[in-house]
């Protein structure tokens, strides 16, 4: 943990000059006693106030729009709009009597409902018929709902109380002096059970030490005070920025995001973050009807629509570049996200028809990128940075494509049982038609070795064939010609037949020789050689020794090896090539600004049971990643605090830097030594693996692990890696003779490939880890990715960034399942939680003075009506003896650090709660009053009426007899 303390020049400047005088707070009296109109502060009544503590204003009627949207949308009707709105109060019964002596509470009620409806109407609604949201604990009384905010009304005064200073230890709710309240109150606290996850008990007993619980299960549960977490006040269930929570603790927001996704409400902003949790389903959010009311700013709420938005209104406002960068682990929404996204910026700048082309670039990549592997069905095995340009007019004039991957092509030879190889495979060999078949000698995909090694060859509601012409016709809208089509095609029949290649054992060494089979026959006619140059690429090697030129014929093993390697050498080439092809496609139009959005959709942090050298590229590139993200958000933070001339300088934030440099340093860095080892000759995953204990142990996010294991301390947590596999998958060495049989091809694209690898061969040896011999080591796979990545950065570098963090709420793919566990697990490595952690540590509440006046200047002892909003913010700071450290007065609104406002929430809302007592003594003394009043009146007039009846009565009977 870095404590950033830089002195700020600026700020300094600003003092001097420009900053208007900042309100003198005066010095706290810590000894002298205040008169304060309100119960104690230590306390909370059943986590339930109108707080408006928020940094941002919630948007009124957001959520209606997005209900009337839903409706419109899915042909809901009234009648059940109607039935959501029902109130479990309007359905009370009551006599007169009671109705009289609860007259303030209902109309307290009241006011929380109308205050909540206005504020959250499809949240209110909605947590009124959801039993099983953890806030709608059964324990908890509606009726203790404090009161809301409904400035015209009026209250009557209240008695007076001690107050207790807001210390700057209380920053989150602190039970231990507060036990016999607590227990008597029948407060909440989360607390966090055996399995992990969190749940919000009741208090029902308490010590200064521990407490007991009861569970939502009827269950009890002992646990120590220090391990319990304040809740938030019910009416900030839901909310659609994590900020606006008083308490930013972990149940907190797992909660908050379980209750937005259990209403389809799957977009929640965390300050500048975008959280998305994938539904598994078709949630009624996307449409040109939803684009029109982000456009028209109808709706507002958080969306990657509004994201979208912003980023094409700040390009156009500001002139500067723009990016939206989306992250999250496999099965998270990464893709469907990028694509909603491009699919607003399509909408907004759409008009050339370039928009078009840039939405057909979607089914080619997935096509050739994109896989079914046991966490999702359509896993992007690759990263994607895609450039929008725009016009000066706004209109989108051109895009380009940069992909990012770390062995990709491994999956084409090899793939779990269960998964699939690349979608376009099992697409050609389902869709492809007659004529095609014949030419590319194409069979059903479990002919092929390589698509049947893991014995999967659908995904249920996924049809090939189909798929396979709606590529085509992407093919067609990115103007790749029939020709380079049908060339495409080849390469990939080529590829599945090199699988299909056997050996013949020759000697008792095991040297082979290639079967003269259909495989080798067709992968011969399809690259366009002969088959004795395919049959000597795979089964020998050229060497030289000293001046002598020596065939060395090739063991079965090394021969598979080698098939194996120009198999996946070919796809790579493939698939960067079909990206050039975009690319020259997308080329930007003359109309173009220089002004541009890039969406990047890159894979999130990654940590399983055995992780490889997937992950480790992966997690070093999200260290990167995560340090732009730390920075930026630093950055934003800071701005604001200068902005309202404020010290900024006590914010603290987590510096990955310690992790990057034990990934980078040169030269002794993961990757460095990684790099040296693949180009040794006898160097093997164990030698690699003792290099790095012997060389790395010092660092602090280094940690030596049994055998061929090390760990690494990321900024998410702790990864275990396996360096098995590390070197080859580094090397990815295709041999030199498999490019000269590439080269000598007639067909143009092995040509090129070959041409291609040769020209990387001849860059790398300029580079430090060039490999040794006569085979063609390319840059390494690591250095390849760095630099990419780098490219990267200095990309994003020049724009401005918007986050989307993508979460996966279960692994089994389903809707309507939340596991806590694996949400947190997500919220911290794509760092939501840290985003929460550095508004915590800096002051994530922020009130304007005009807001805190109005809200808390009624609690002030003094007469207030004609001082200004900043006096009054100051004199309740003072009245309230809140610690200095716990906030500061800026220009215009006051910061404060996380849960201060909660706690003085809780003051208004016990003083309310007086005064709401107050009242209904009052009202209810003079009901009584009047009843009595009323009766002894009635009793009177009784006793008229009777002494006339009784007169009549003997009158008459007088006359009868
Ligand atoms: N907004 C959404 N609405 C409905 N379904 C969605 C949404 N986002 C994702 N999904 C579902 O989740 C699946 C996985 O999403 P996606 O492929 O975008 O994940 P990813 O994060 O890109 O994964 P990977 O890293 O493996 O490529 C999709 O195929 C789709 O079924």
């Amino acid at each position: 943990m870095a404590s950033v303390r830089m002195p700020s020049p600026r700020l300094q400047e600003s003092k001097k000059t420009t900053r208007p005088e900042r309100p003198k707070v005066k010095p706290r009296l810590p000894n002298s006693p205040q008169p304060v109109k309100s119960l104690p502060l230590n306390s909370r009544s059943t986590g339930s106030s109108p707080s408006a503590s928020g940094r941002k204003k919630v948007e009124p009627g957001t959520g209606r729009k997005i209900a009337a949207l839903k409706k419109k949308d899915t042909g809901e009707g009234e009648g059940n709009a109607k039935g959501k709105e029902e109130s479990p109060y309007s359905s009370k019964v009551s006599t007169r009597e009671e109705r009289l002596s609860e007259e303030a509470m209902d109309v307290r009620d009241a006011g929380i409902k109308k205050d909540s409806q206005e504020r959250y109407p499809e949240v209110v609604n909605d947590a009124e018929r959801n039993k099983d949201s953890p806030y709608n604990s059964k324990t908890t009384s509606r009726r203790e709902t404090p009161a809301a905010e409904e400035e015209g009304r009026t209250f009557y005064s209240v008695a007076y109380n001690k107050a207790s200073p807001i210390s700057s230890s209380r920053s989150e709710l602190n039970w231990g002096d507060t036990t016999t309240y607590v227990a008597k109150k029948k407060l909440q606290a989360w607390c966090q059970l055996s399995n992990g996850n969190w749940e919000l008990g009741t208090i029902i007993s308490s010590s200064q030490s521990e407490s007991i619980l009861s569970l939502s299960n009827g269950g009890v549960l002992k646990v120590n005070n220090d391990s319990l977490l304040a809740p938030n006040p019910e009416i900030l269930n839901g909310v659609d920025d994590l900020m606006q929570l008083s308490y930013l603790n972990e149940p907190s927001v797992l909660f908050n995001l379980q209750f937005r996704y259990s209403h389809d409400l799957i977009y929640t902003k965390a300050g500048p973050v975008l959280v998305a949790i994938n539904p598994f389903k078709e949630v009624h959010l996307y449409g040109n009807q939803y684009i029109e009311a982000y456009k028209n700013k109808s709706i507002n709420g958080p969306h990657v629509y509004a994201i979208a938005d912003t980023a094409i209104h700040e390009m156009i406002r500001d002139e500067v570049n723009q990016s939206i960068i989306i992250s999250g682990e496999s099965g998270a929404g990464k893709t469907e996200t990028a694509k909603i996204a491009m699919q607003y910026l399509a909408s907004l700048g759409g008009g050339s028809g370039m928009e078009y082309e840039i939405l057909q670039t979607n089914p080619i990549l997935e096509a050739f990128g994109n896989a079914r592997t046991l966490r999702n069905d359509n896993s992007s095995r690759f990263g994607k940075l895609i450039e929008i340009h725009f016009s000066a007019t706004g209109k989108i004039c051109g895009a380009s494509i940069q992909t990012f991957s770390n062995s990709m092509q491994s999956r084409v030879v090899q793939c779990e049982i269960g998964e699939r190889s690349y979608h376009i495979f099992y697409q050609l060999c389902a869709g492809a038609p007659e004529s095609l078949r014949e030419k590319l000698n194409l069979r059903i995909a479990n002919e092929y070795k390589y698509l049947k090694r893991s014995n999967c060859y659908t995904i249920a509601g996924v049809d090939d064939a189909e798929r396979f012409h709606l590529v085509v016709d992407a093919m067609q809208a990115v103007h790749i010609s029939k020709n380079d089509q049908e060339s495409v095609f080849s390469m990939l029949a080529a590829i599945l037949w090199l699988g299909n290649i056997s050996f013949t054992v020759i000697d008792n060494e095991n040297h082979v020789e290639v079967a003269t089979d259909e495989g080798a026959q067709t992968v011969a006619k399809l690259i366009g050689c002969t088959l004795s140059e395919l049959k000597s690429a795979l089964s020998t090697r050229k060497m030289k020794v000293g001046n002598d030129n020596i065939i060395q014929k090739l063991t079965l093993s090394q021969a598979i090896v080698t098939r194996d390697a120009l198999a996946k050498s070919l796809y790579a080439s493939l698939f960067e090539w079909i990206v050039e092809q975009i690319n020259k496609s997308l080329g930007i139009g003359k109309r173009h600004t220089g002004r541009s959005i890039s969406i990047l959709d890159i894979y999130g942090f990654e940590s399983f049971n055995k992780n490889s050298f997937e992950q480790f590229c992966i997690n070093y590139a999200n260290e990167r990643l995560q340090q732009y993200f730390n920075s930026h958000l630093f950055k934003l933070e800071q701005e604001e605090y200068i902005q309202d001339g404020i010290d900024w300088a006590k914010v603290d934030f987590e510096d990955n830097q310690d992790c990057l440099n034990l990934f980078e340093k040169k030269p002794l860095g993961l990757l460095s030594l990684l790099d040296e080892e693949s180009t040794f000759p006898n160097g093997t995953d164990l030698t690699f693996a003792d290099k790095l204990k012997q060389h790395l142990s010092s660092s602090p996010c280094f940690k030596r692990e049994r055998d061929k294991a090390f760990t690494v301390h990321h900024y998410a947590g702790e990864v275990i890696y396996d360096t098995t596999g590390f070197l080859e998958k580094n090397r990815d060495l295709l041999h030199m003779d498999s490019i000269q049989l590439l080269a000598s091809c007639t067909c143009r694209l092995p040509q090129m490939f070959a041409s291609r690898m040769l020209s990387q061969s001849v860059n790398a040896a300029a580079n430090p880890y060039k490999s040794s011999g006569v085979d063609s080591q390319r840059l390494s796979v690591a250095s390849k990715f760095k630099s990419q990545l780098f490219q990267l950065m200095i990309r994003l570098g020049n724009a401005r960034p918007h986050f989307i963090r993508c979460i996966k709420p279960n692994n089994s793919q389903l809707p309507e399942n939340y596991e806590q566990g694996l949400v947190l697990q997500q919220l911290r490595c794509c760092g939501v939680l840290e985003v929460v952690r550095i508004s915590k540590s800096g002051y994530p509440t922020r009130i304007s003075h005009q807001k805190f006046a109005r809200r808390y200047g009624f609690l002030l002892l003094d007469n207030v009506a004609s001082r200004d909003p900043l006096s009054v913010s100051v004199a309740i700071l003072q009245q309230f003896n809140i610690v200095p450290e716990m906030y500061q007065v800026g220009f215009t609104k006051l910061f404060f650090r996380s849960g201060q406002v909660g706690l003085l929430e809780d003051t208004r809302n016990r003083t309310l709660h007086g005064i709401l007592r107050v009242q209904s003594c009052f009202r209810g003394h003079r009901a009584r009053l009047y009843v009595k009043e009323y009766r002894k009146g009635i009793v009177a007039l009784q006793s008229c009426k009777f002494f006339s009846f009784e007169l009549h009565w003997s009158v008459s009977s007088c006359r009868k007899l």
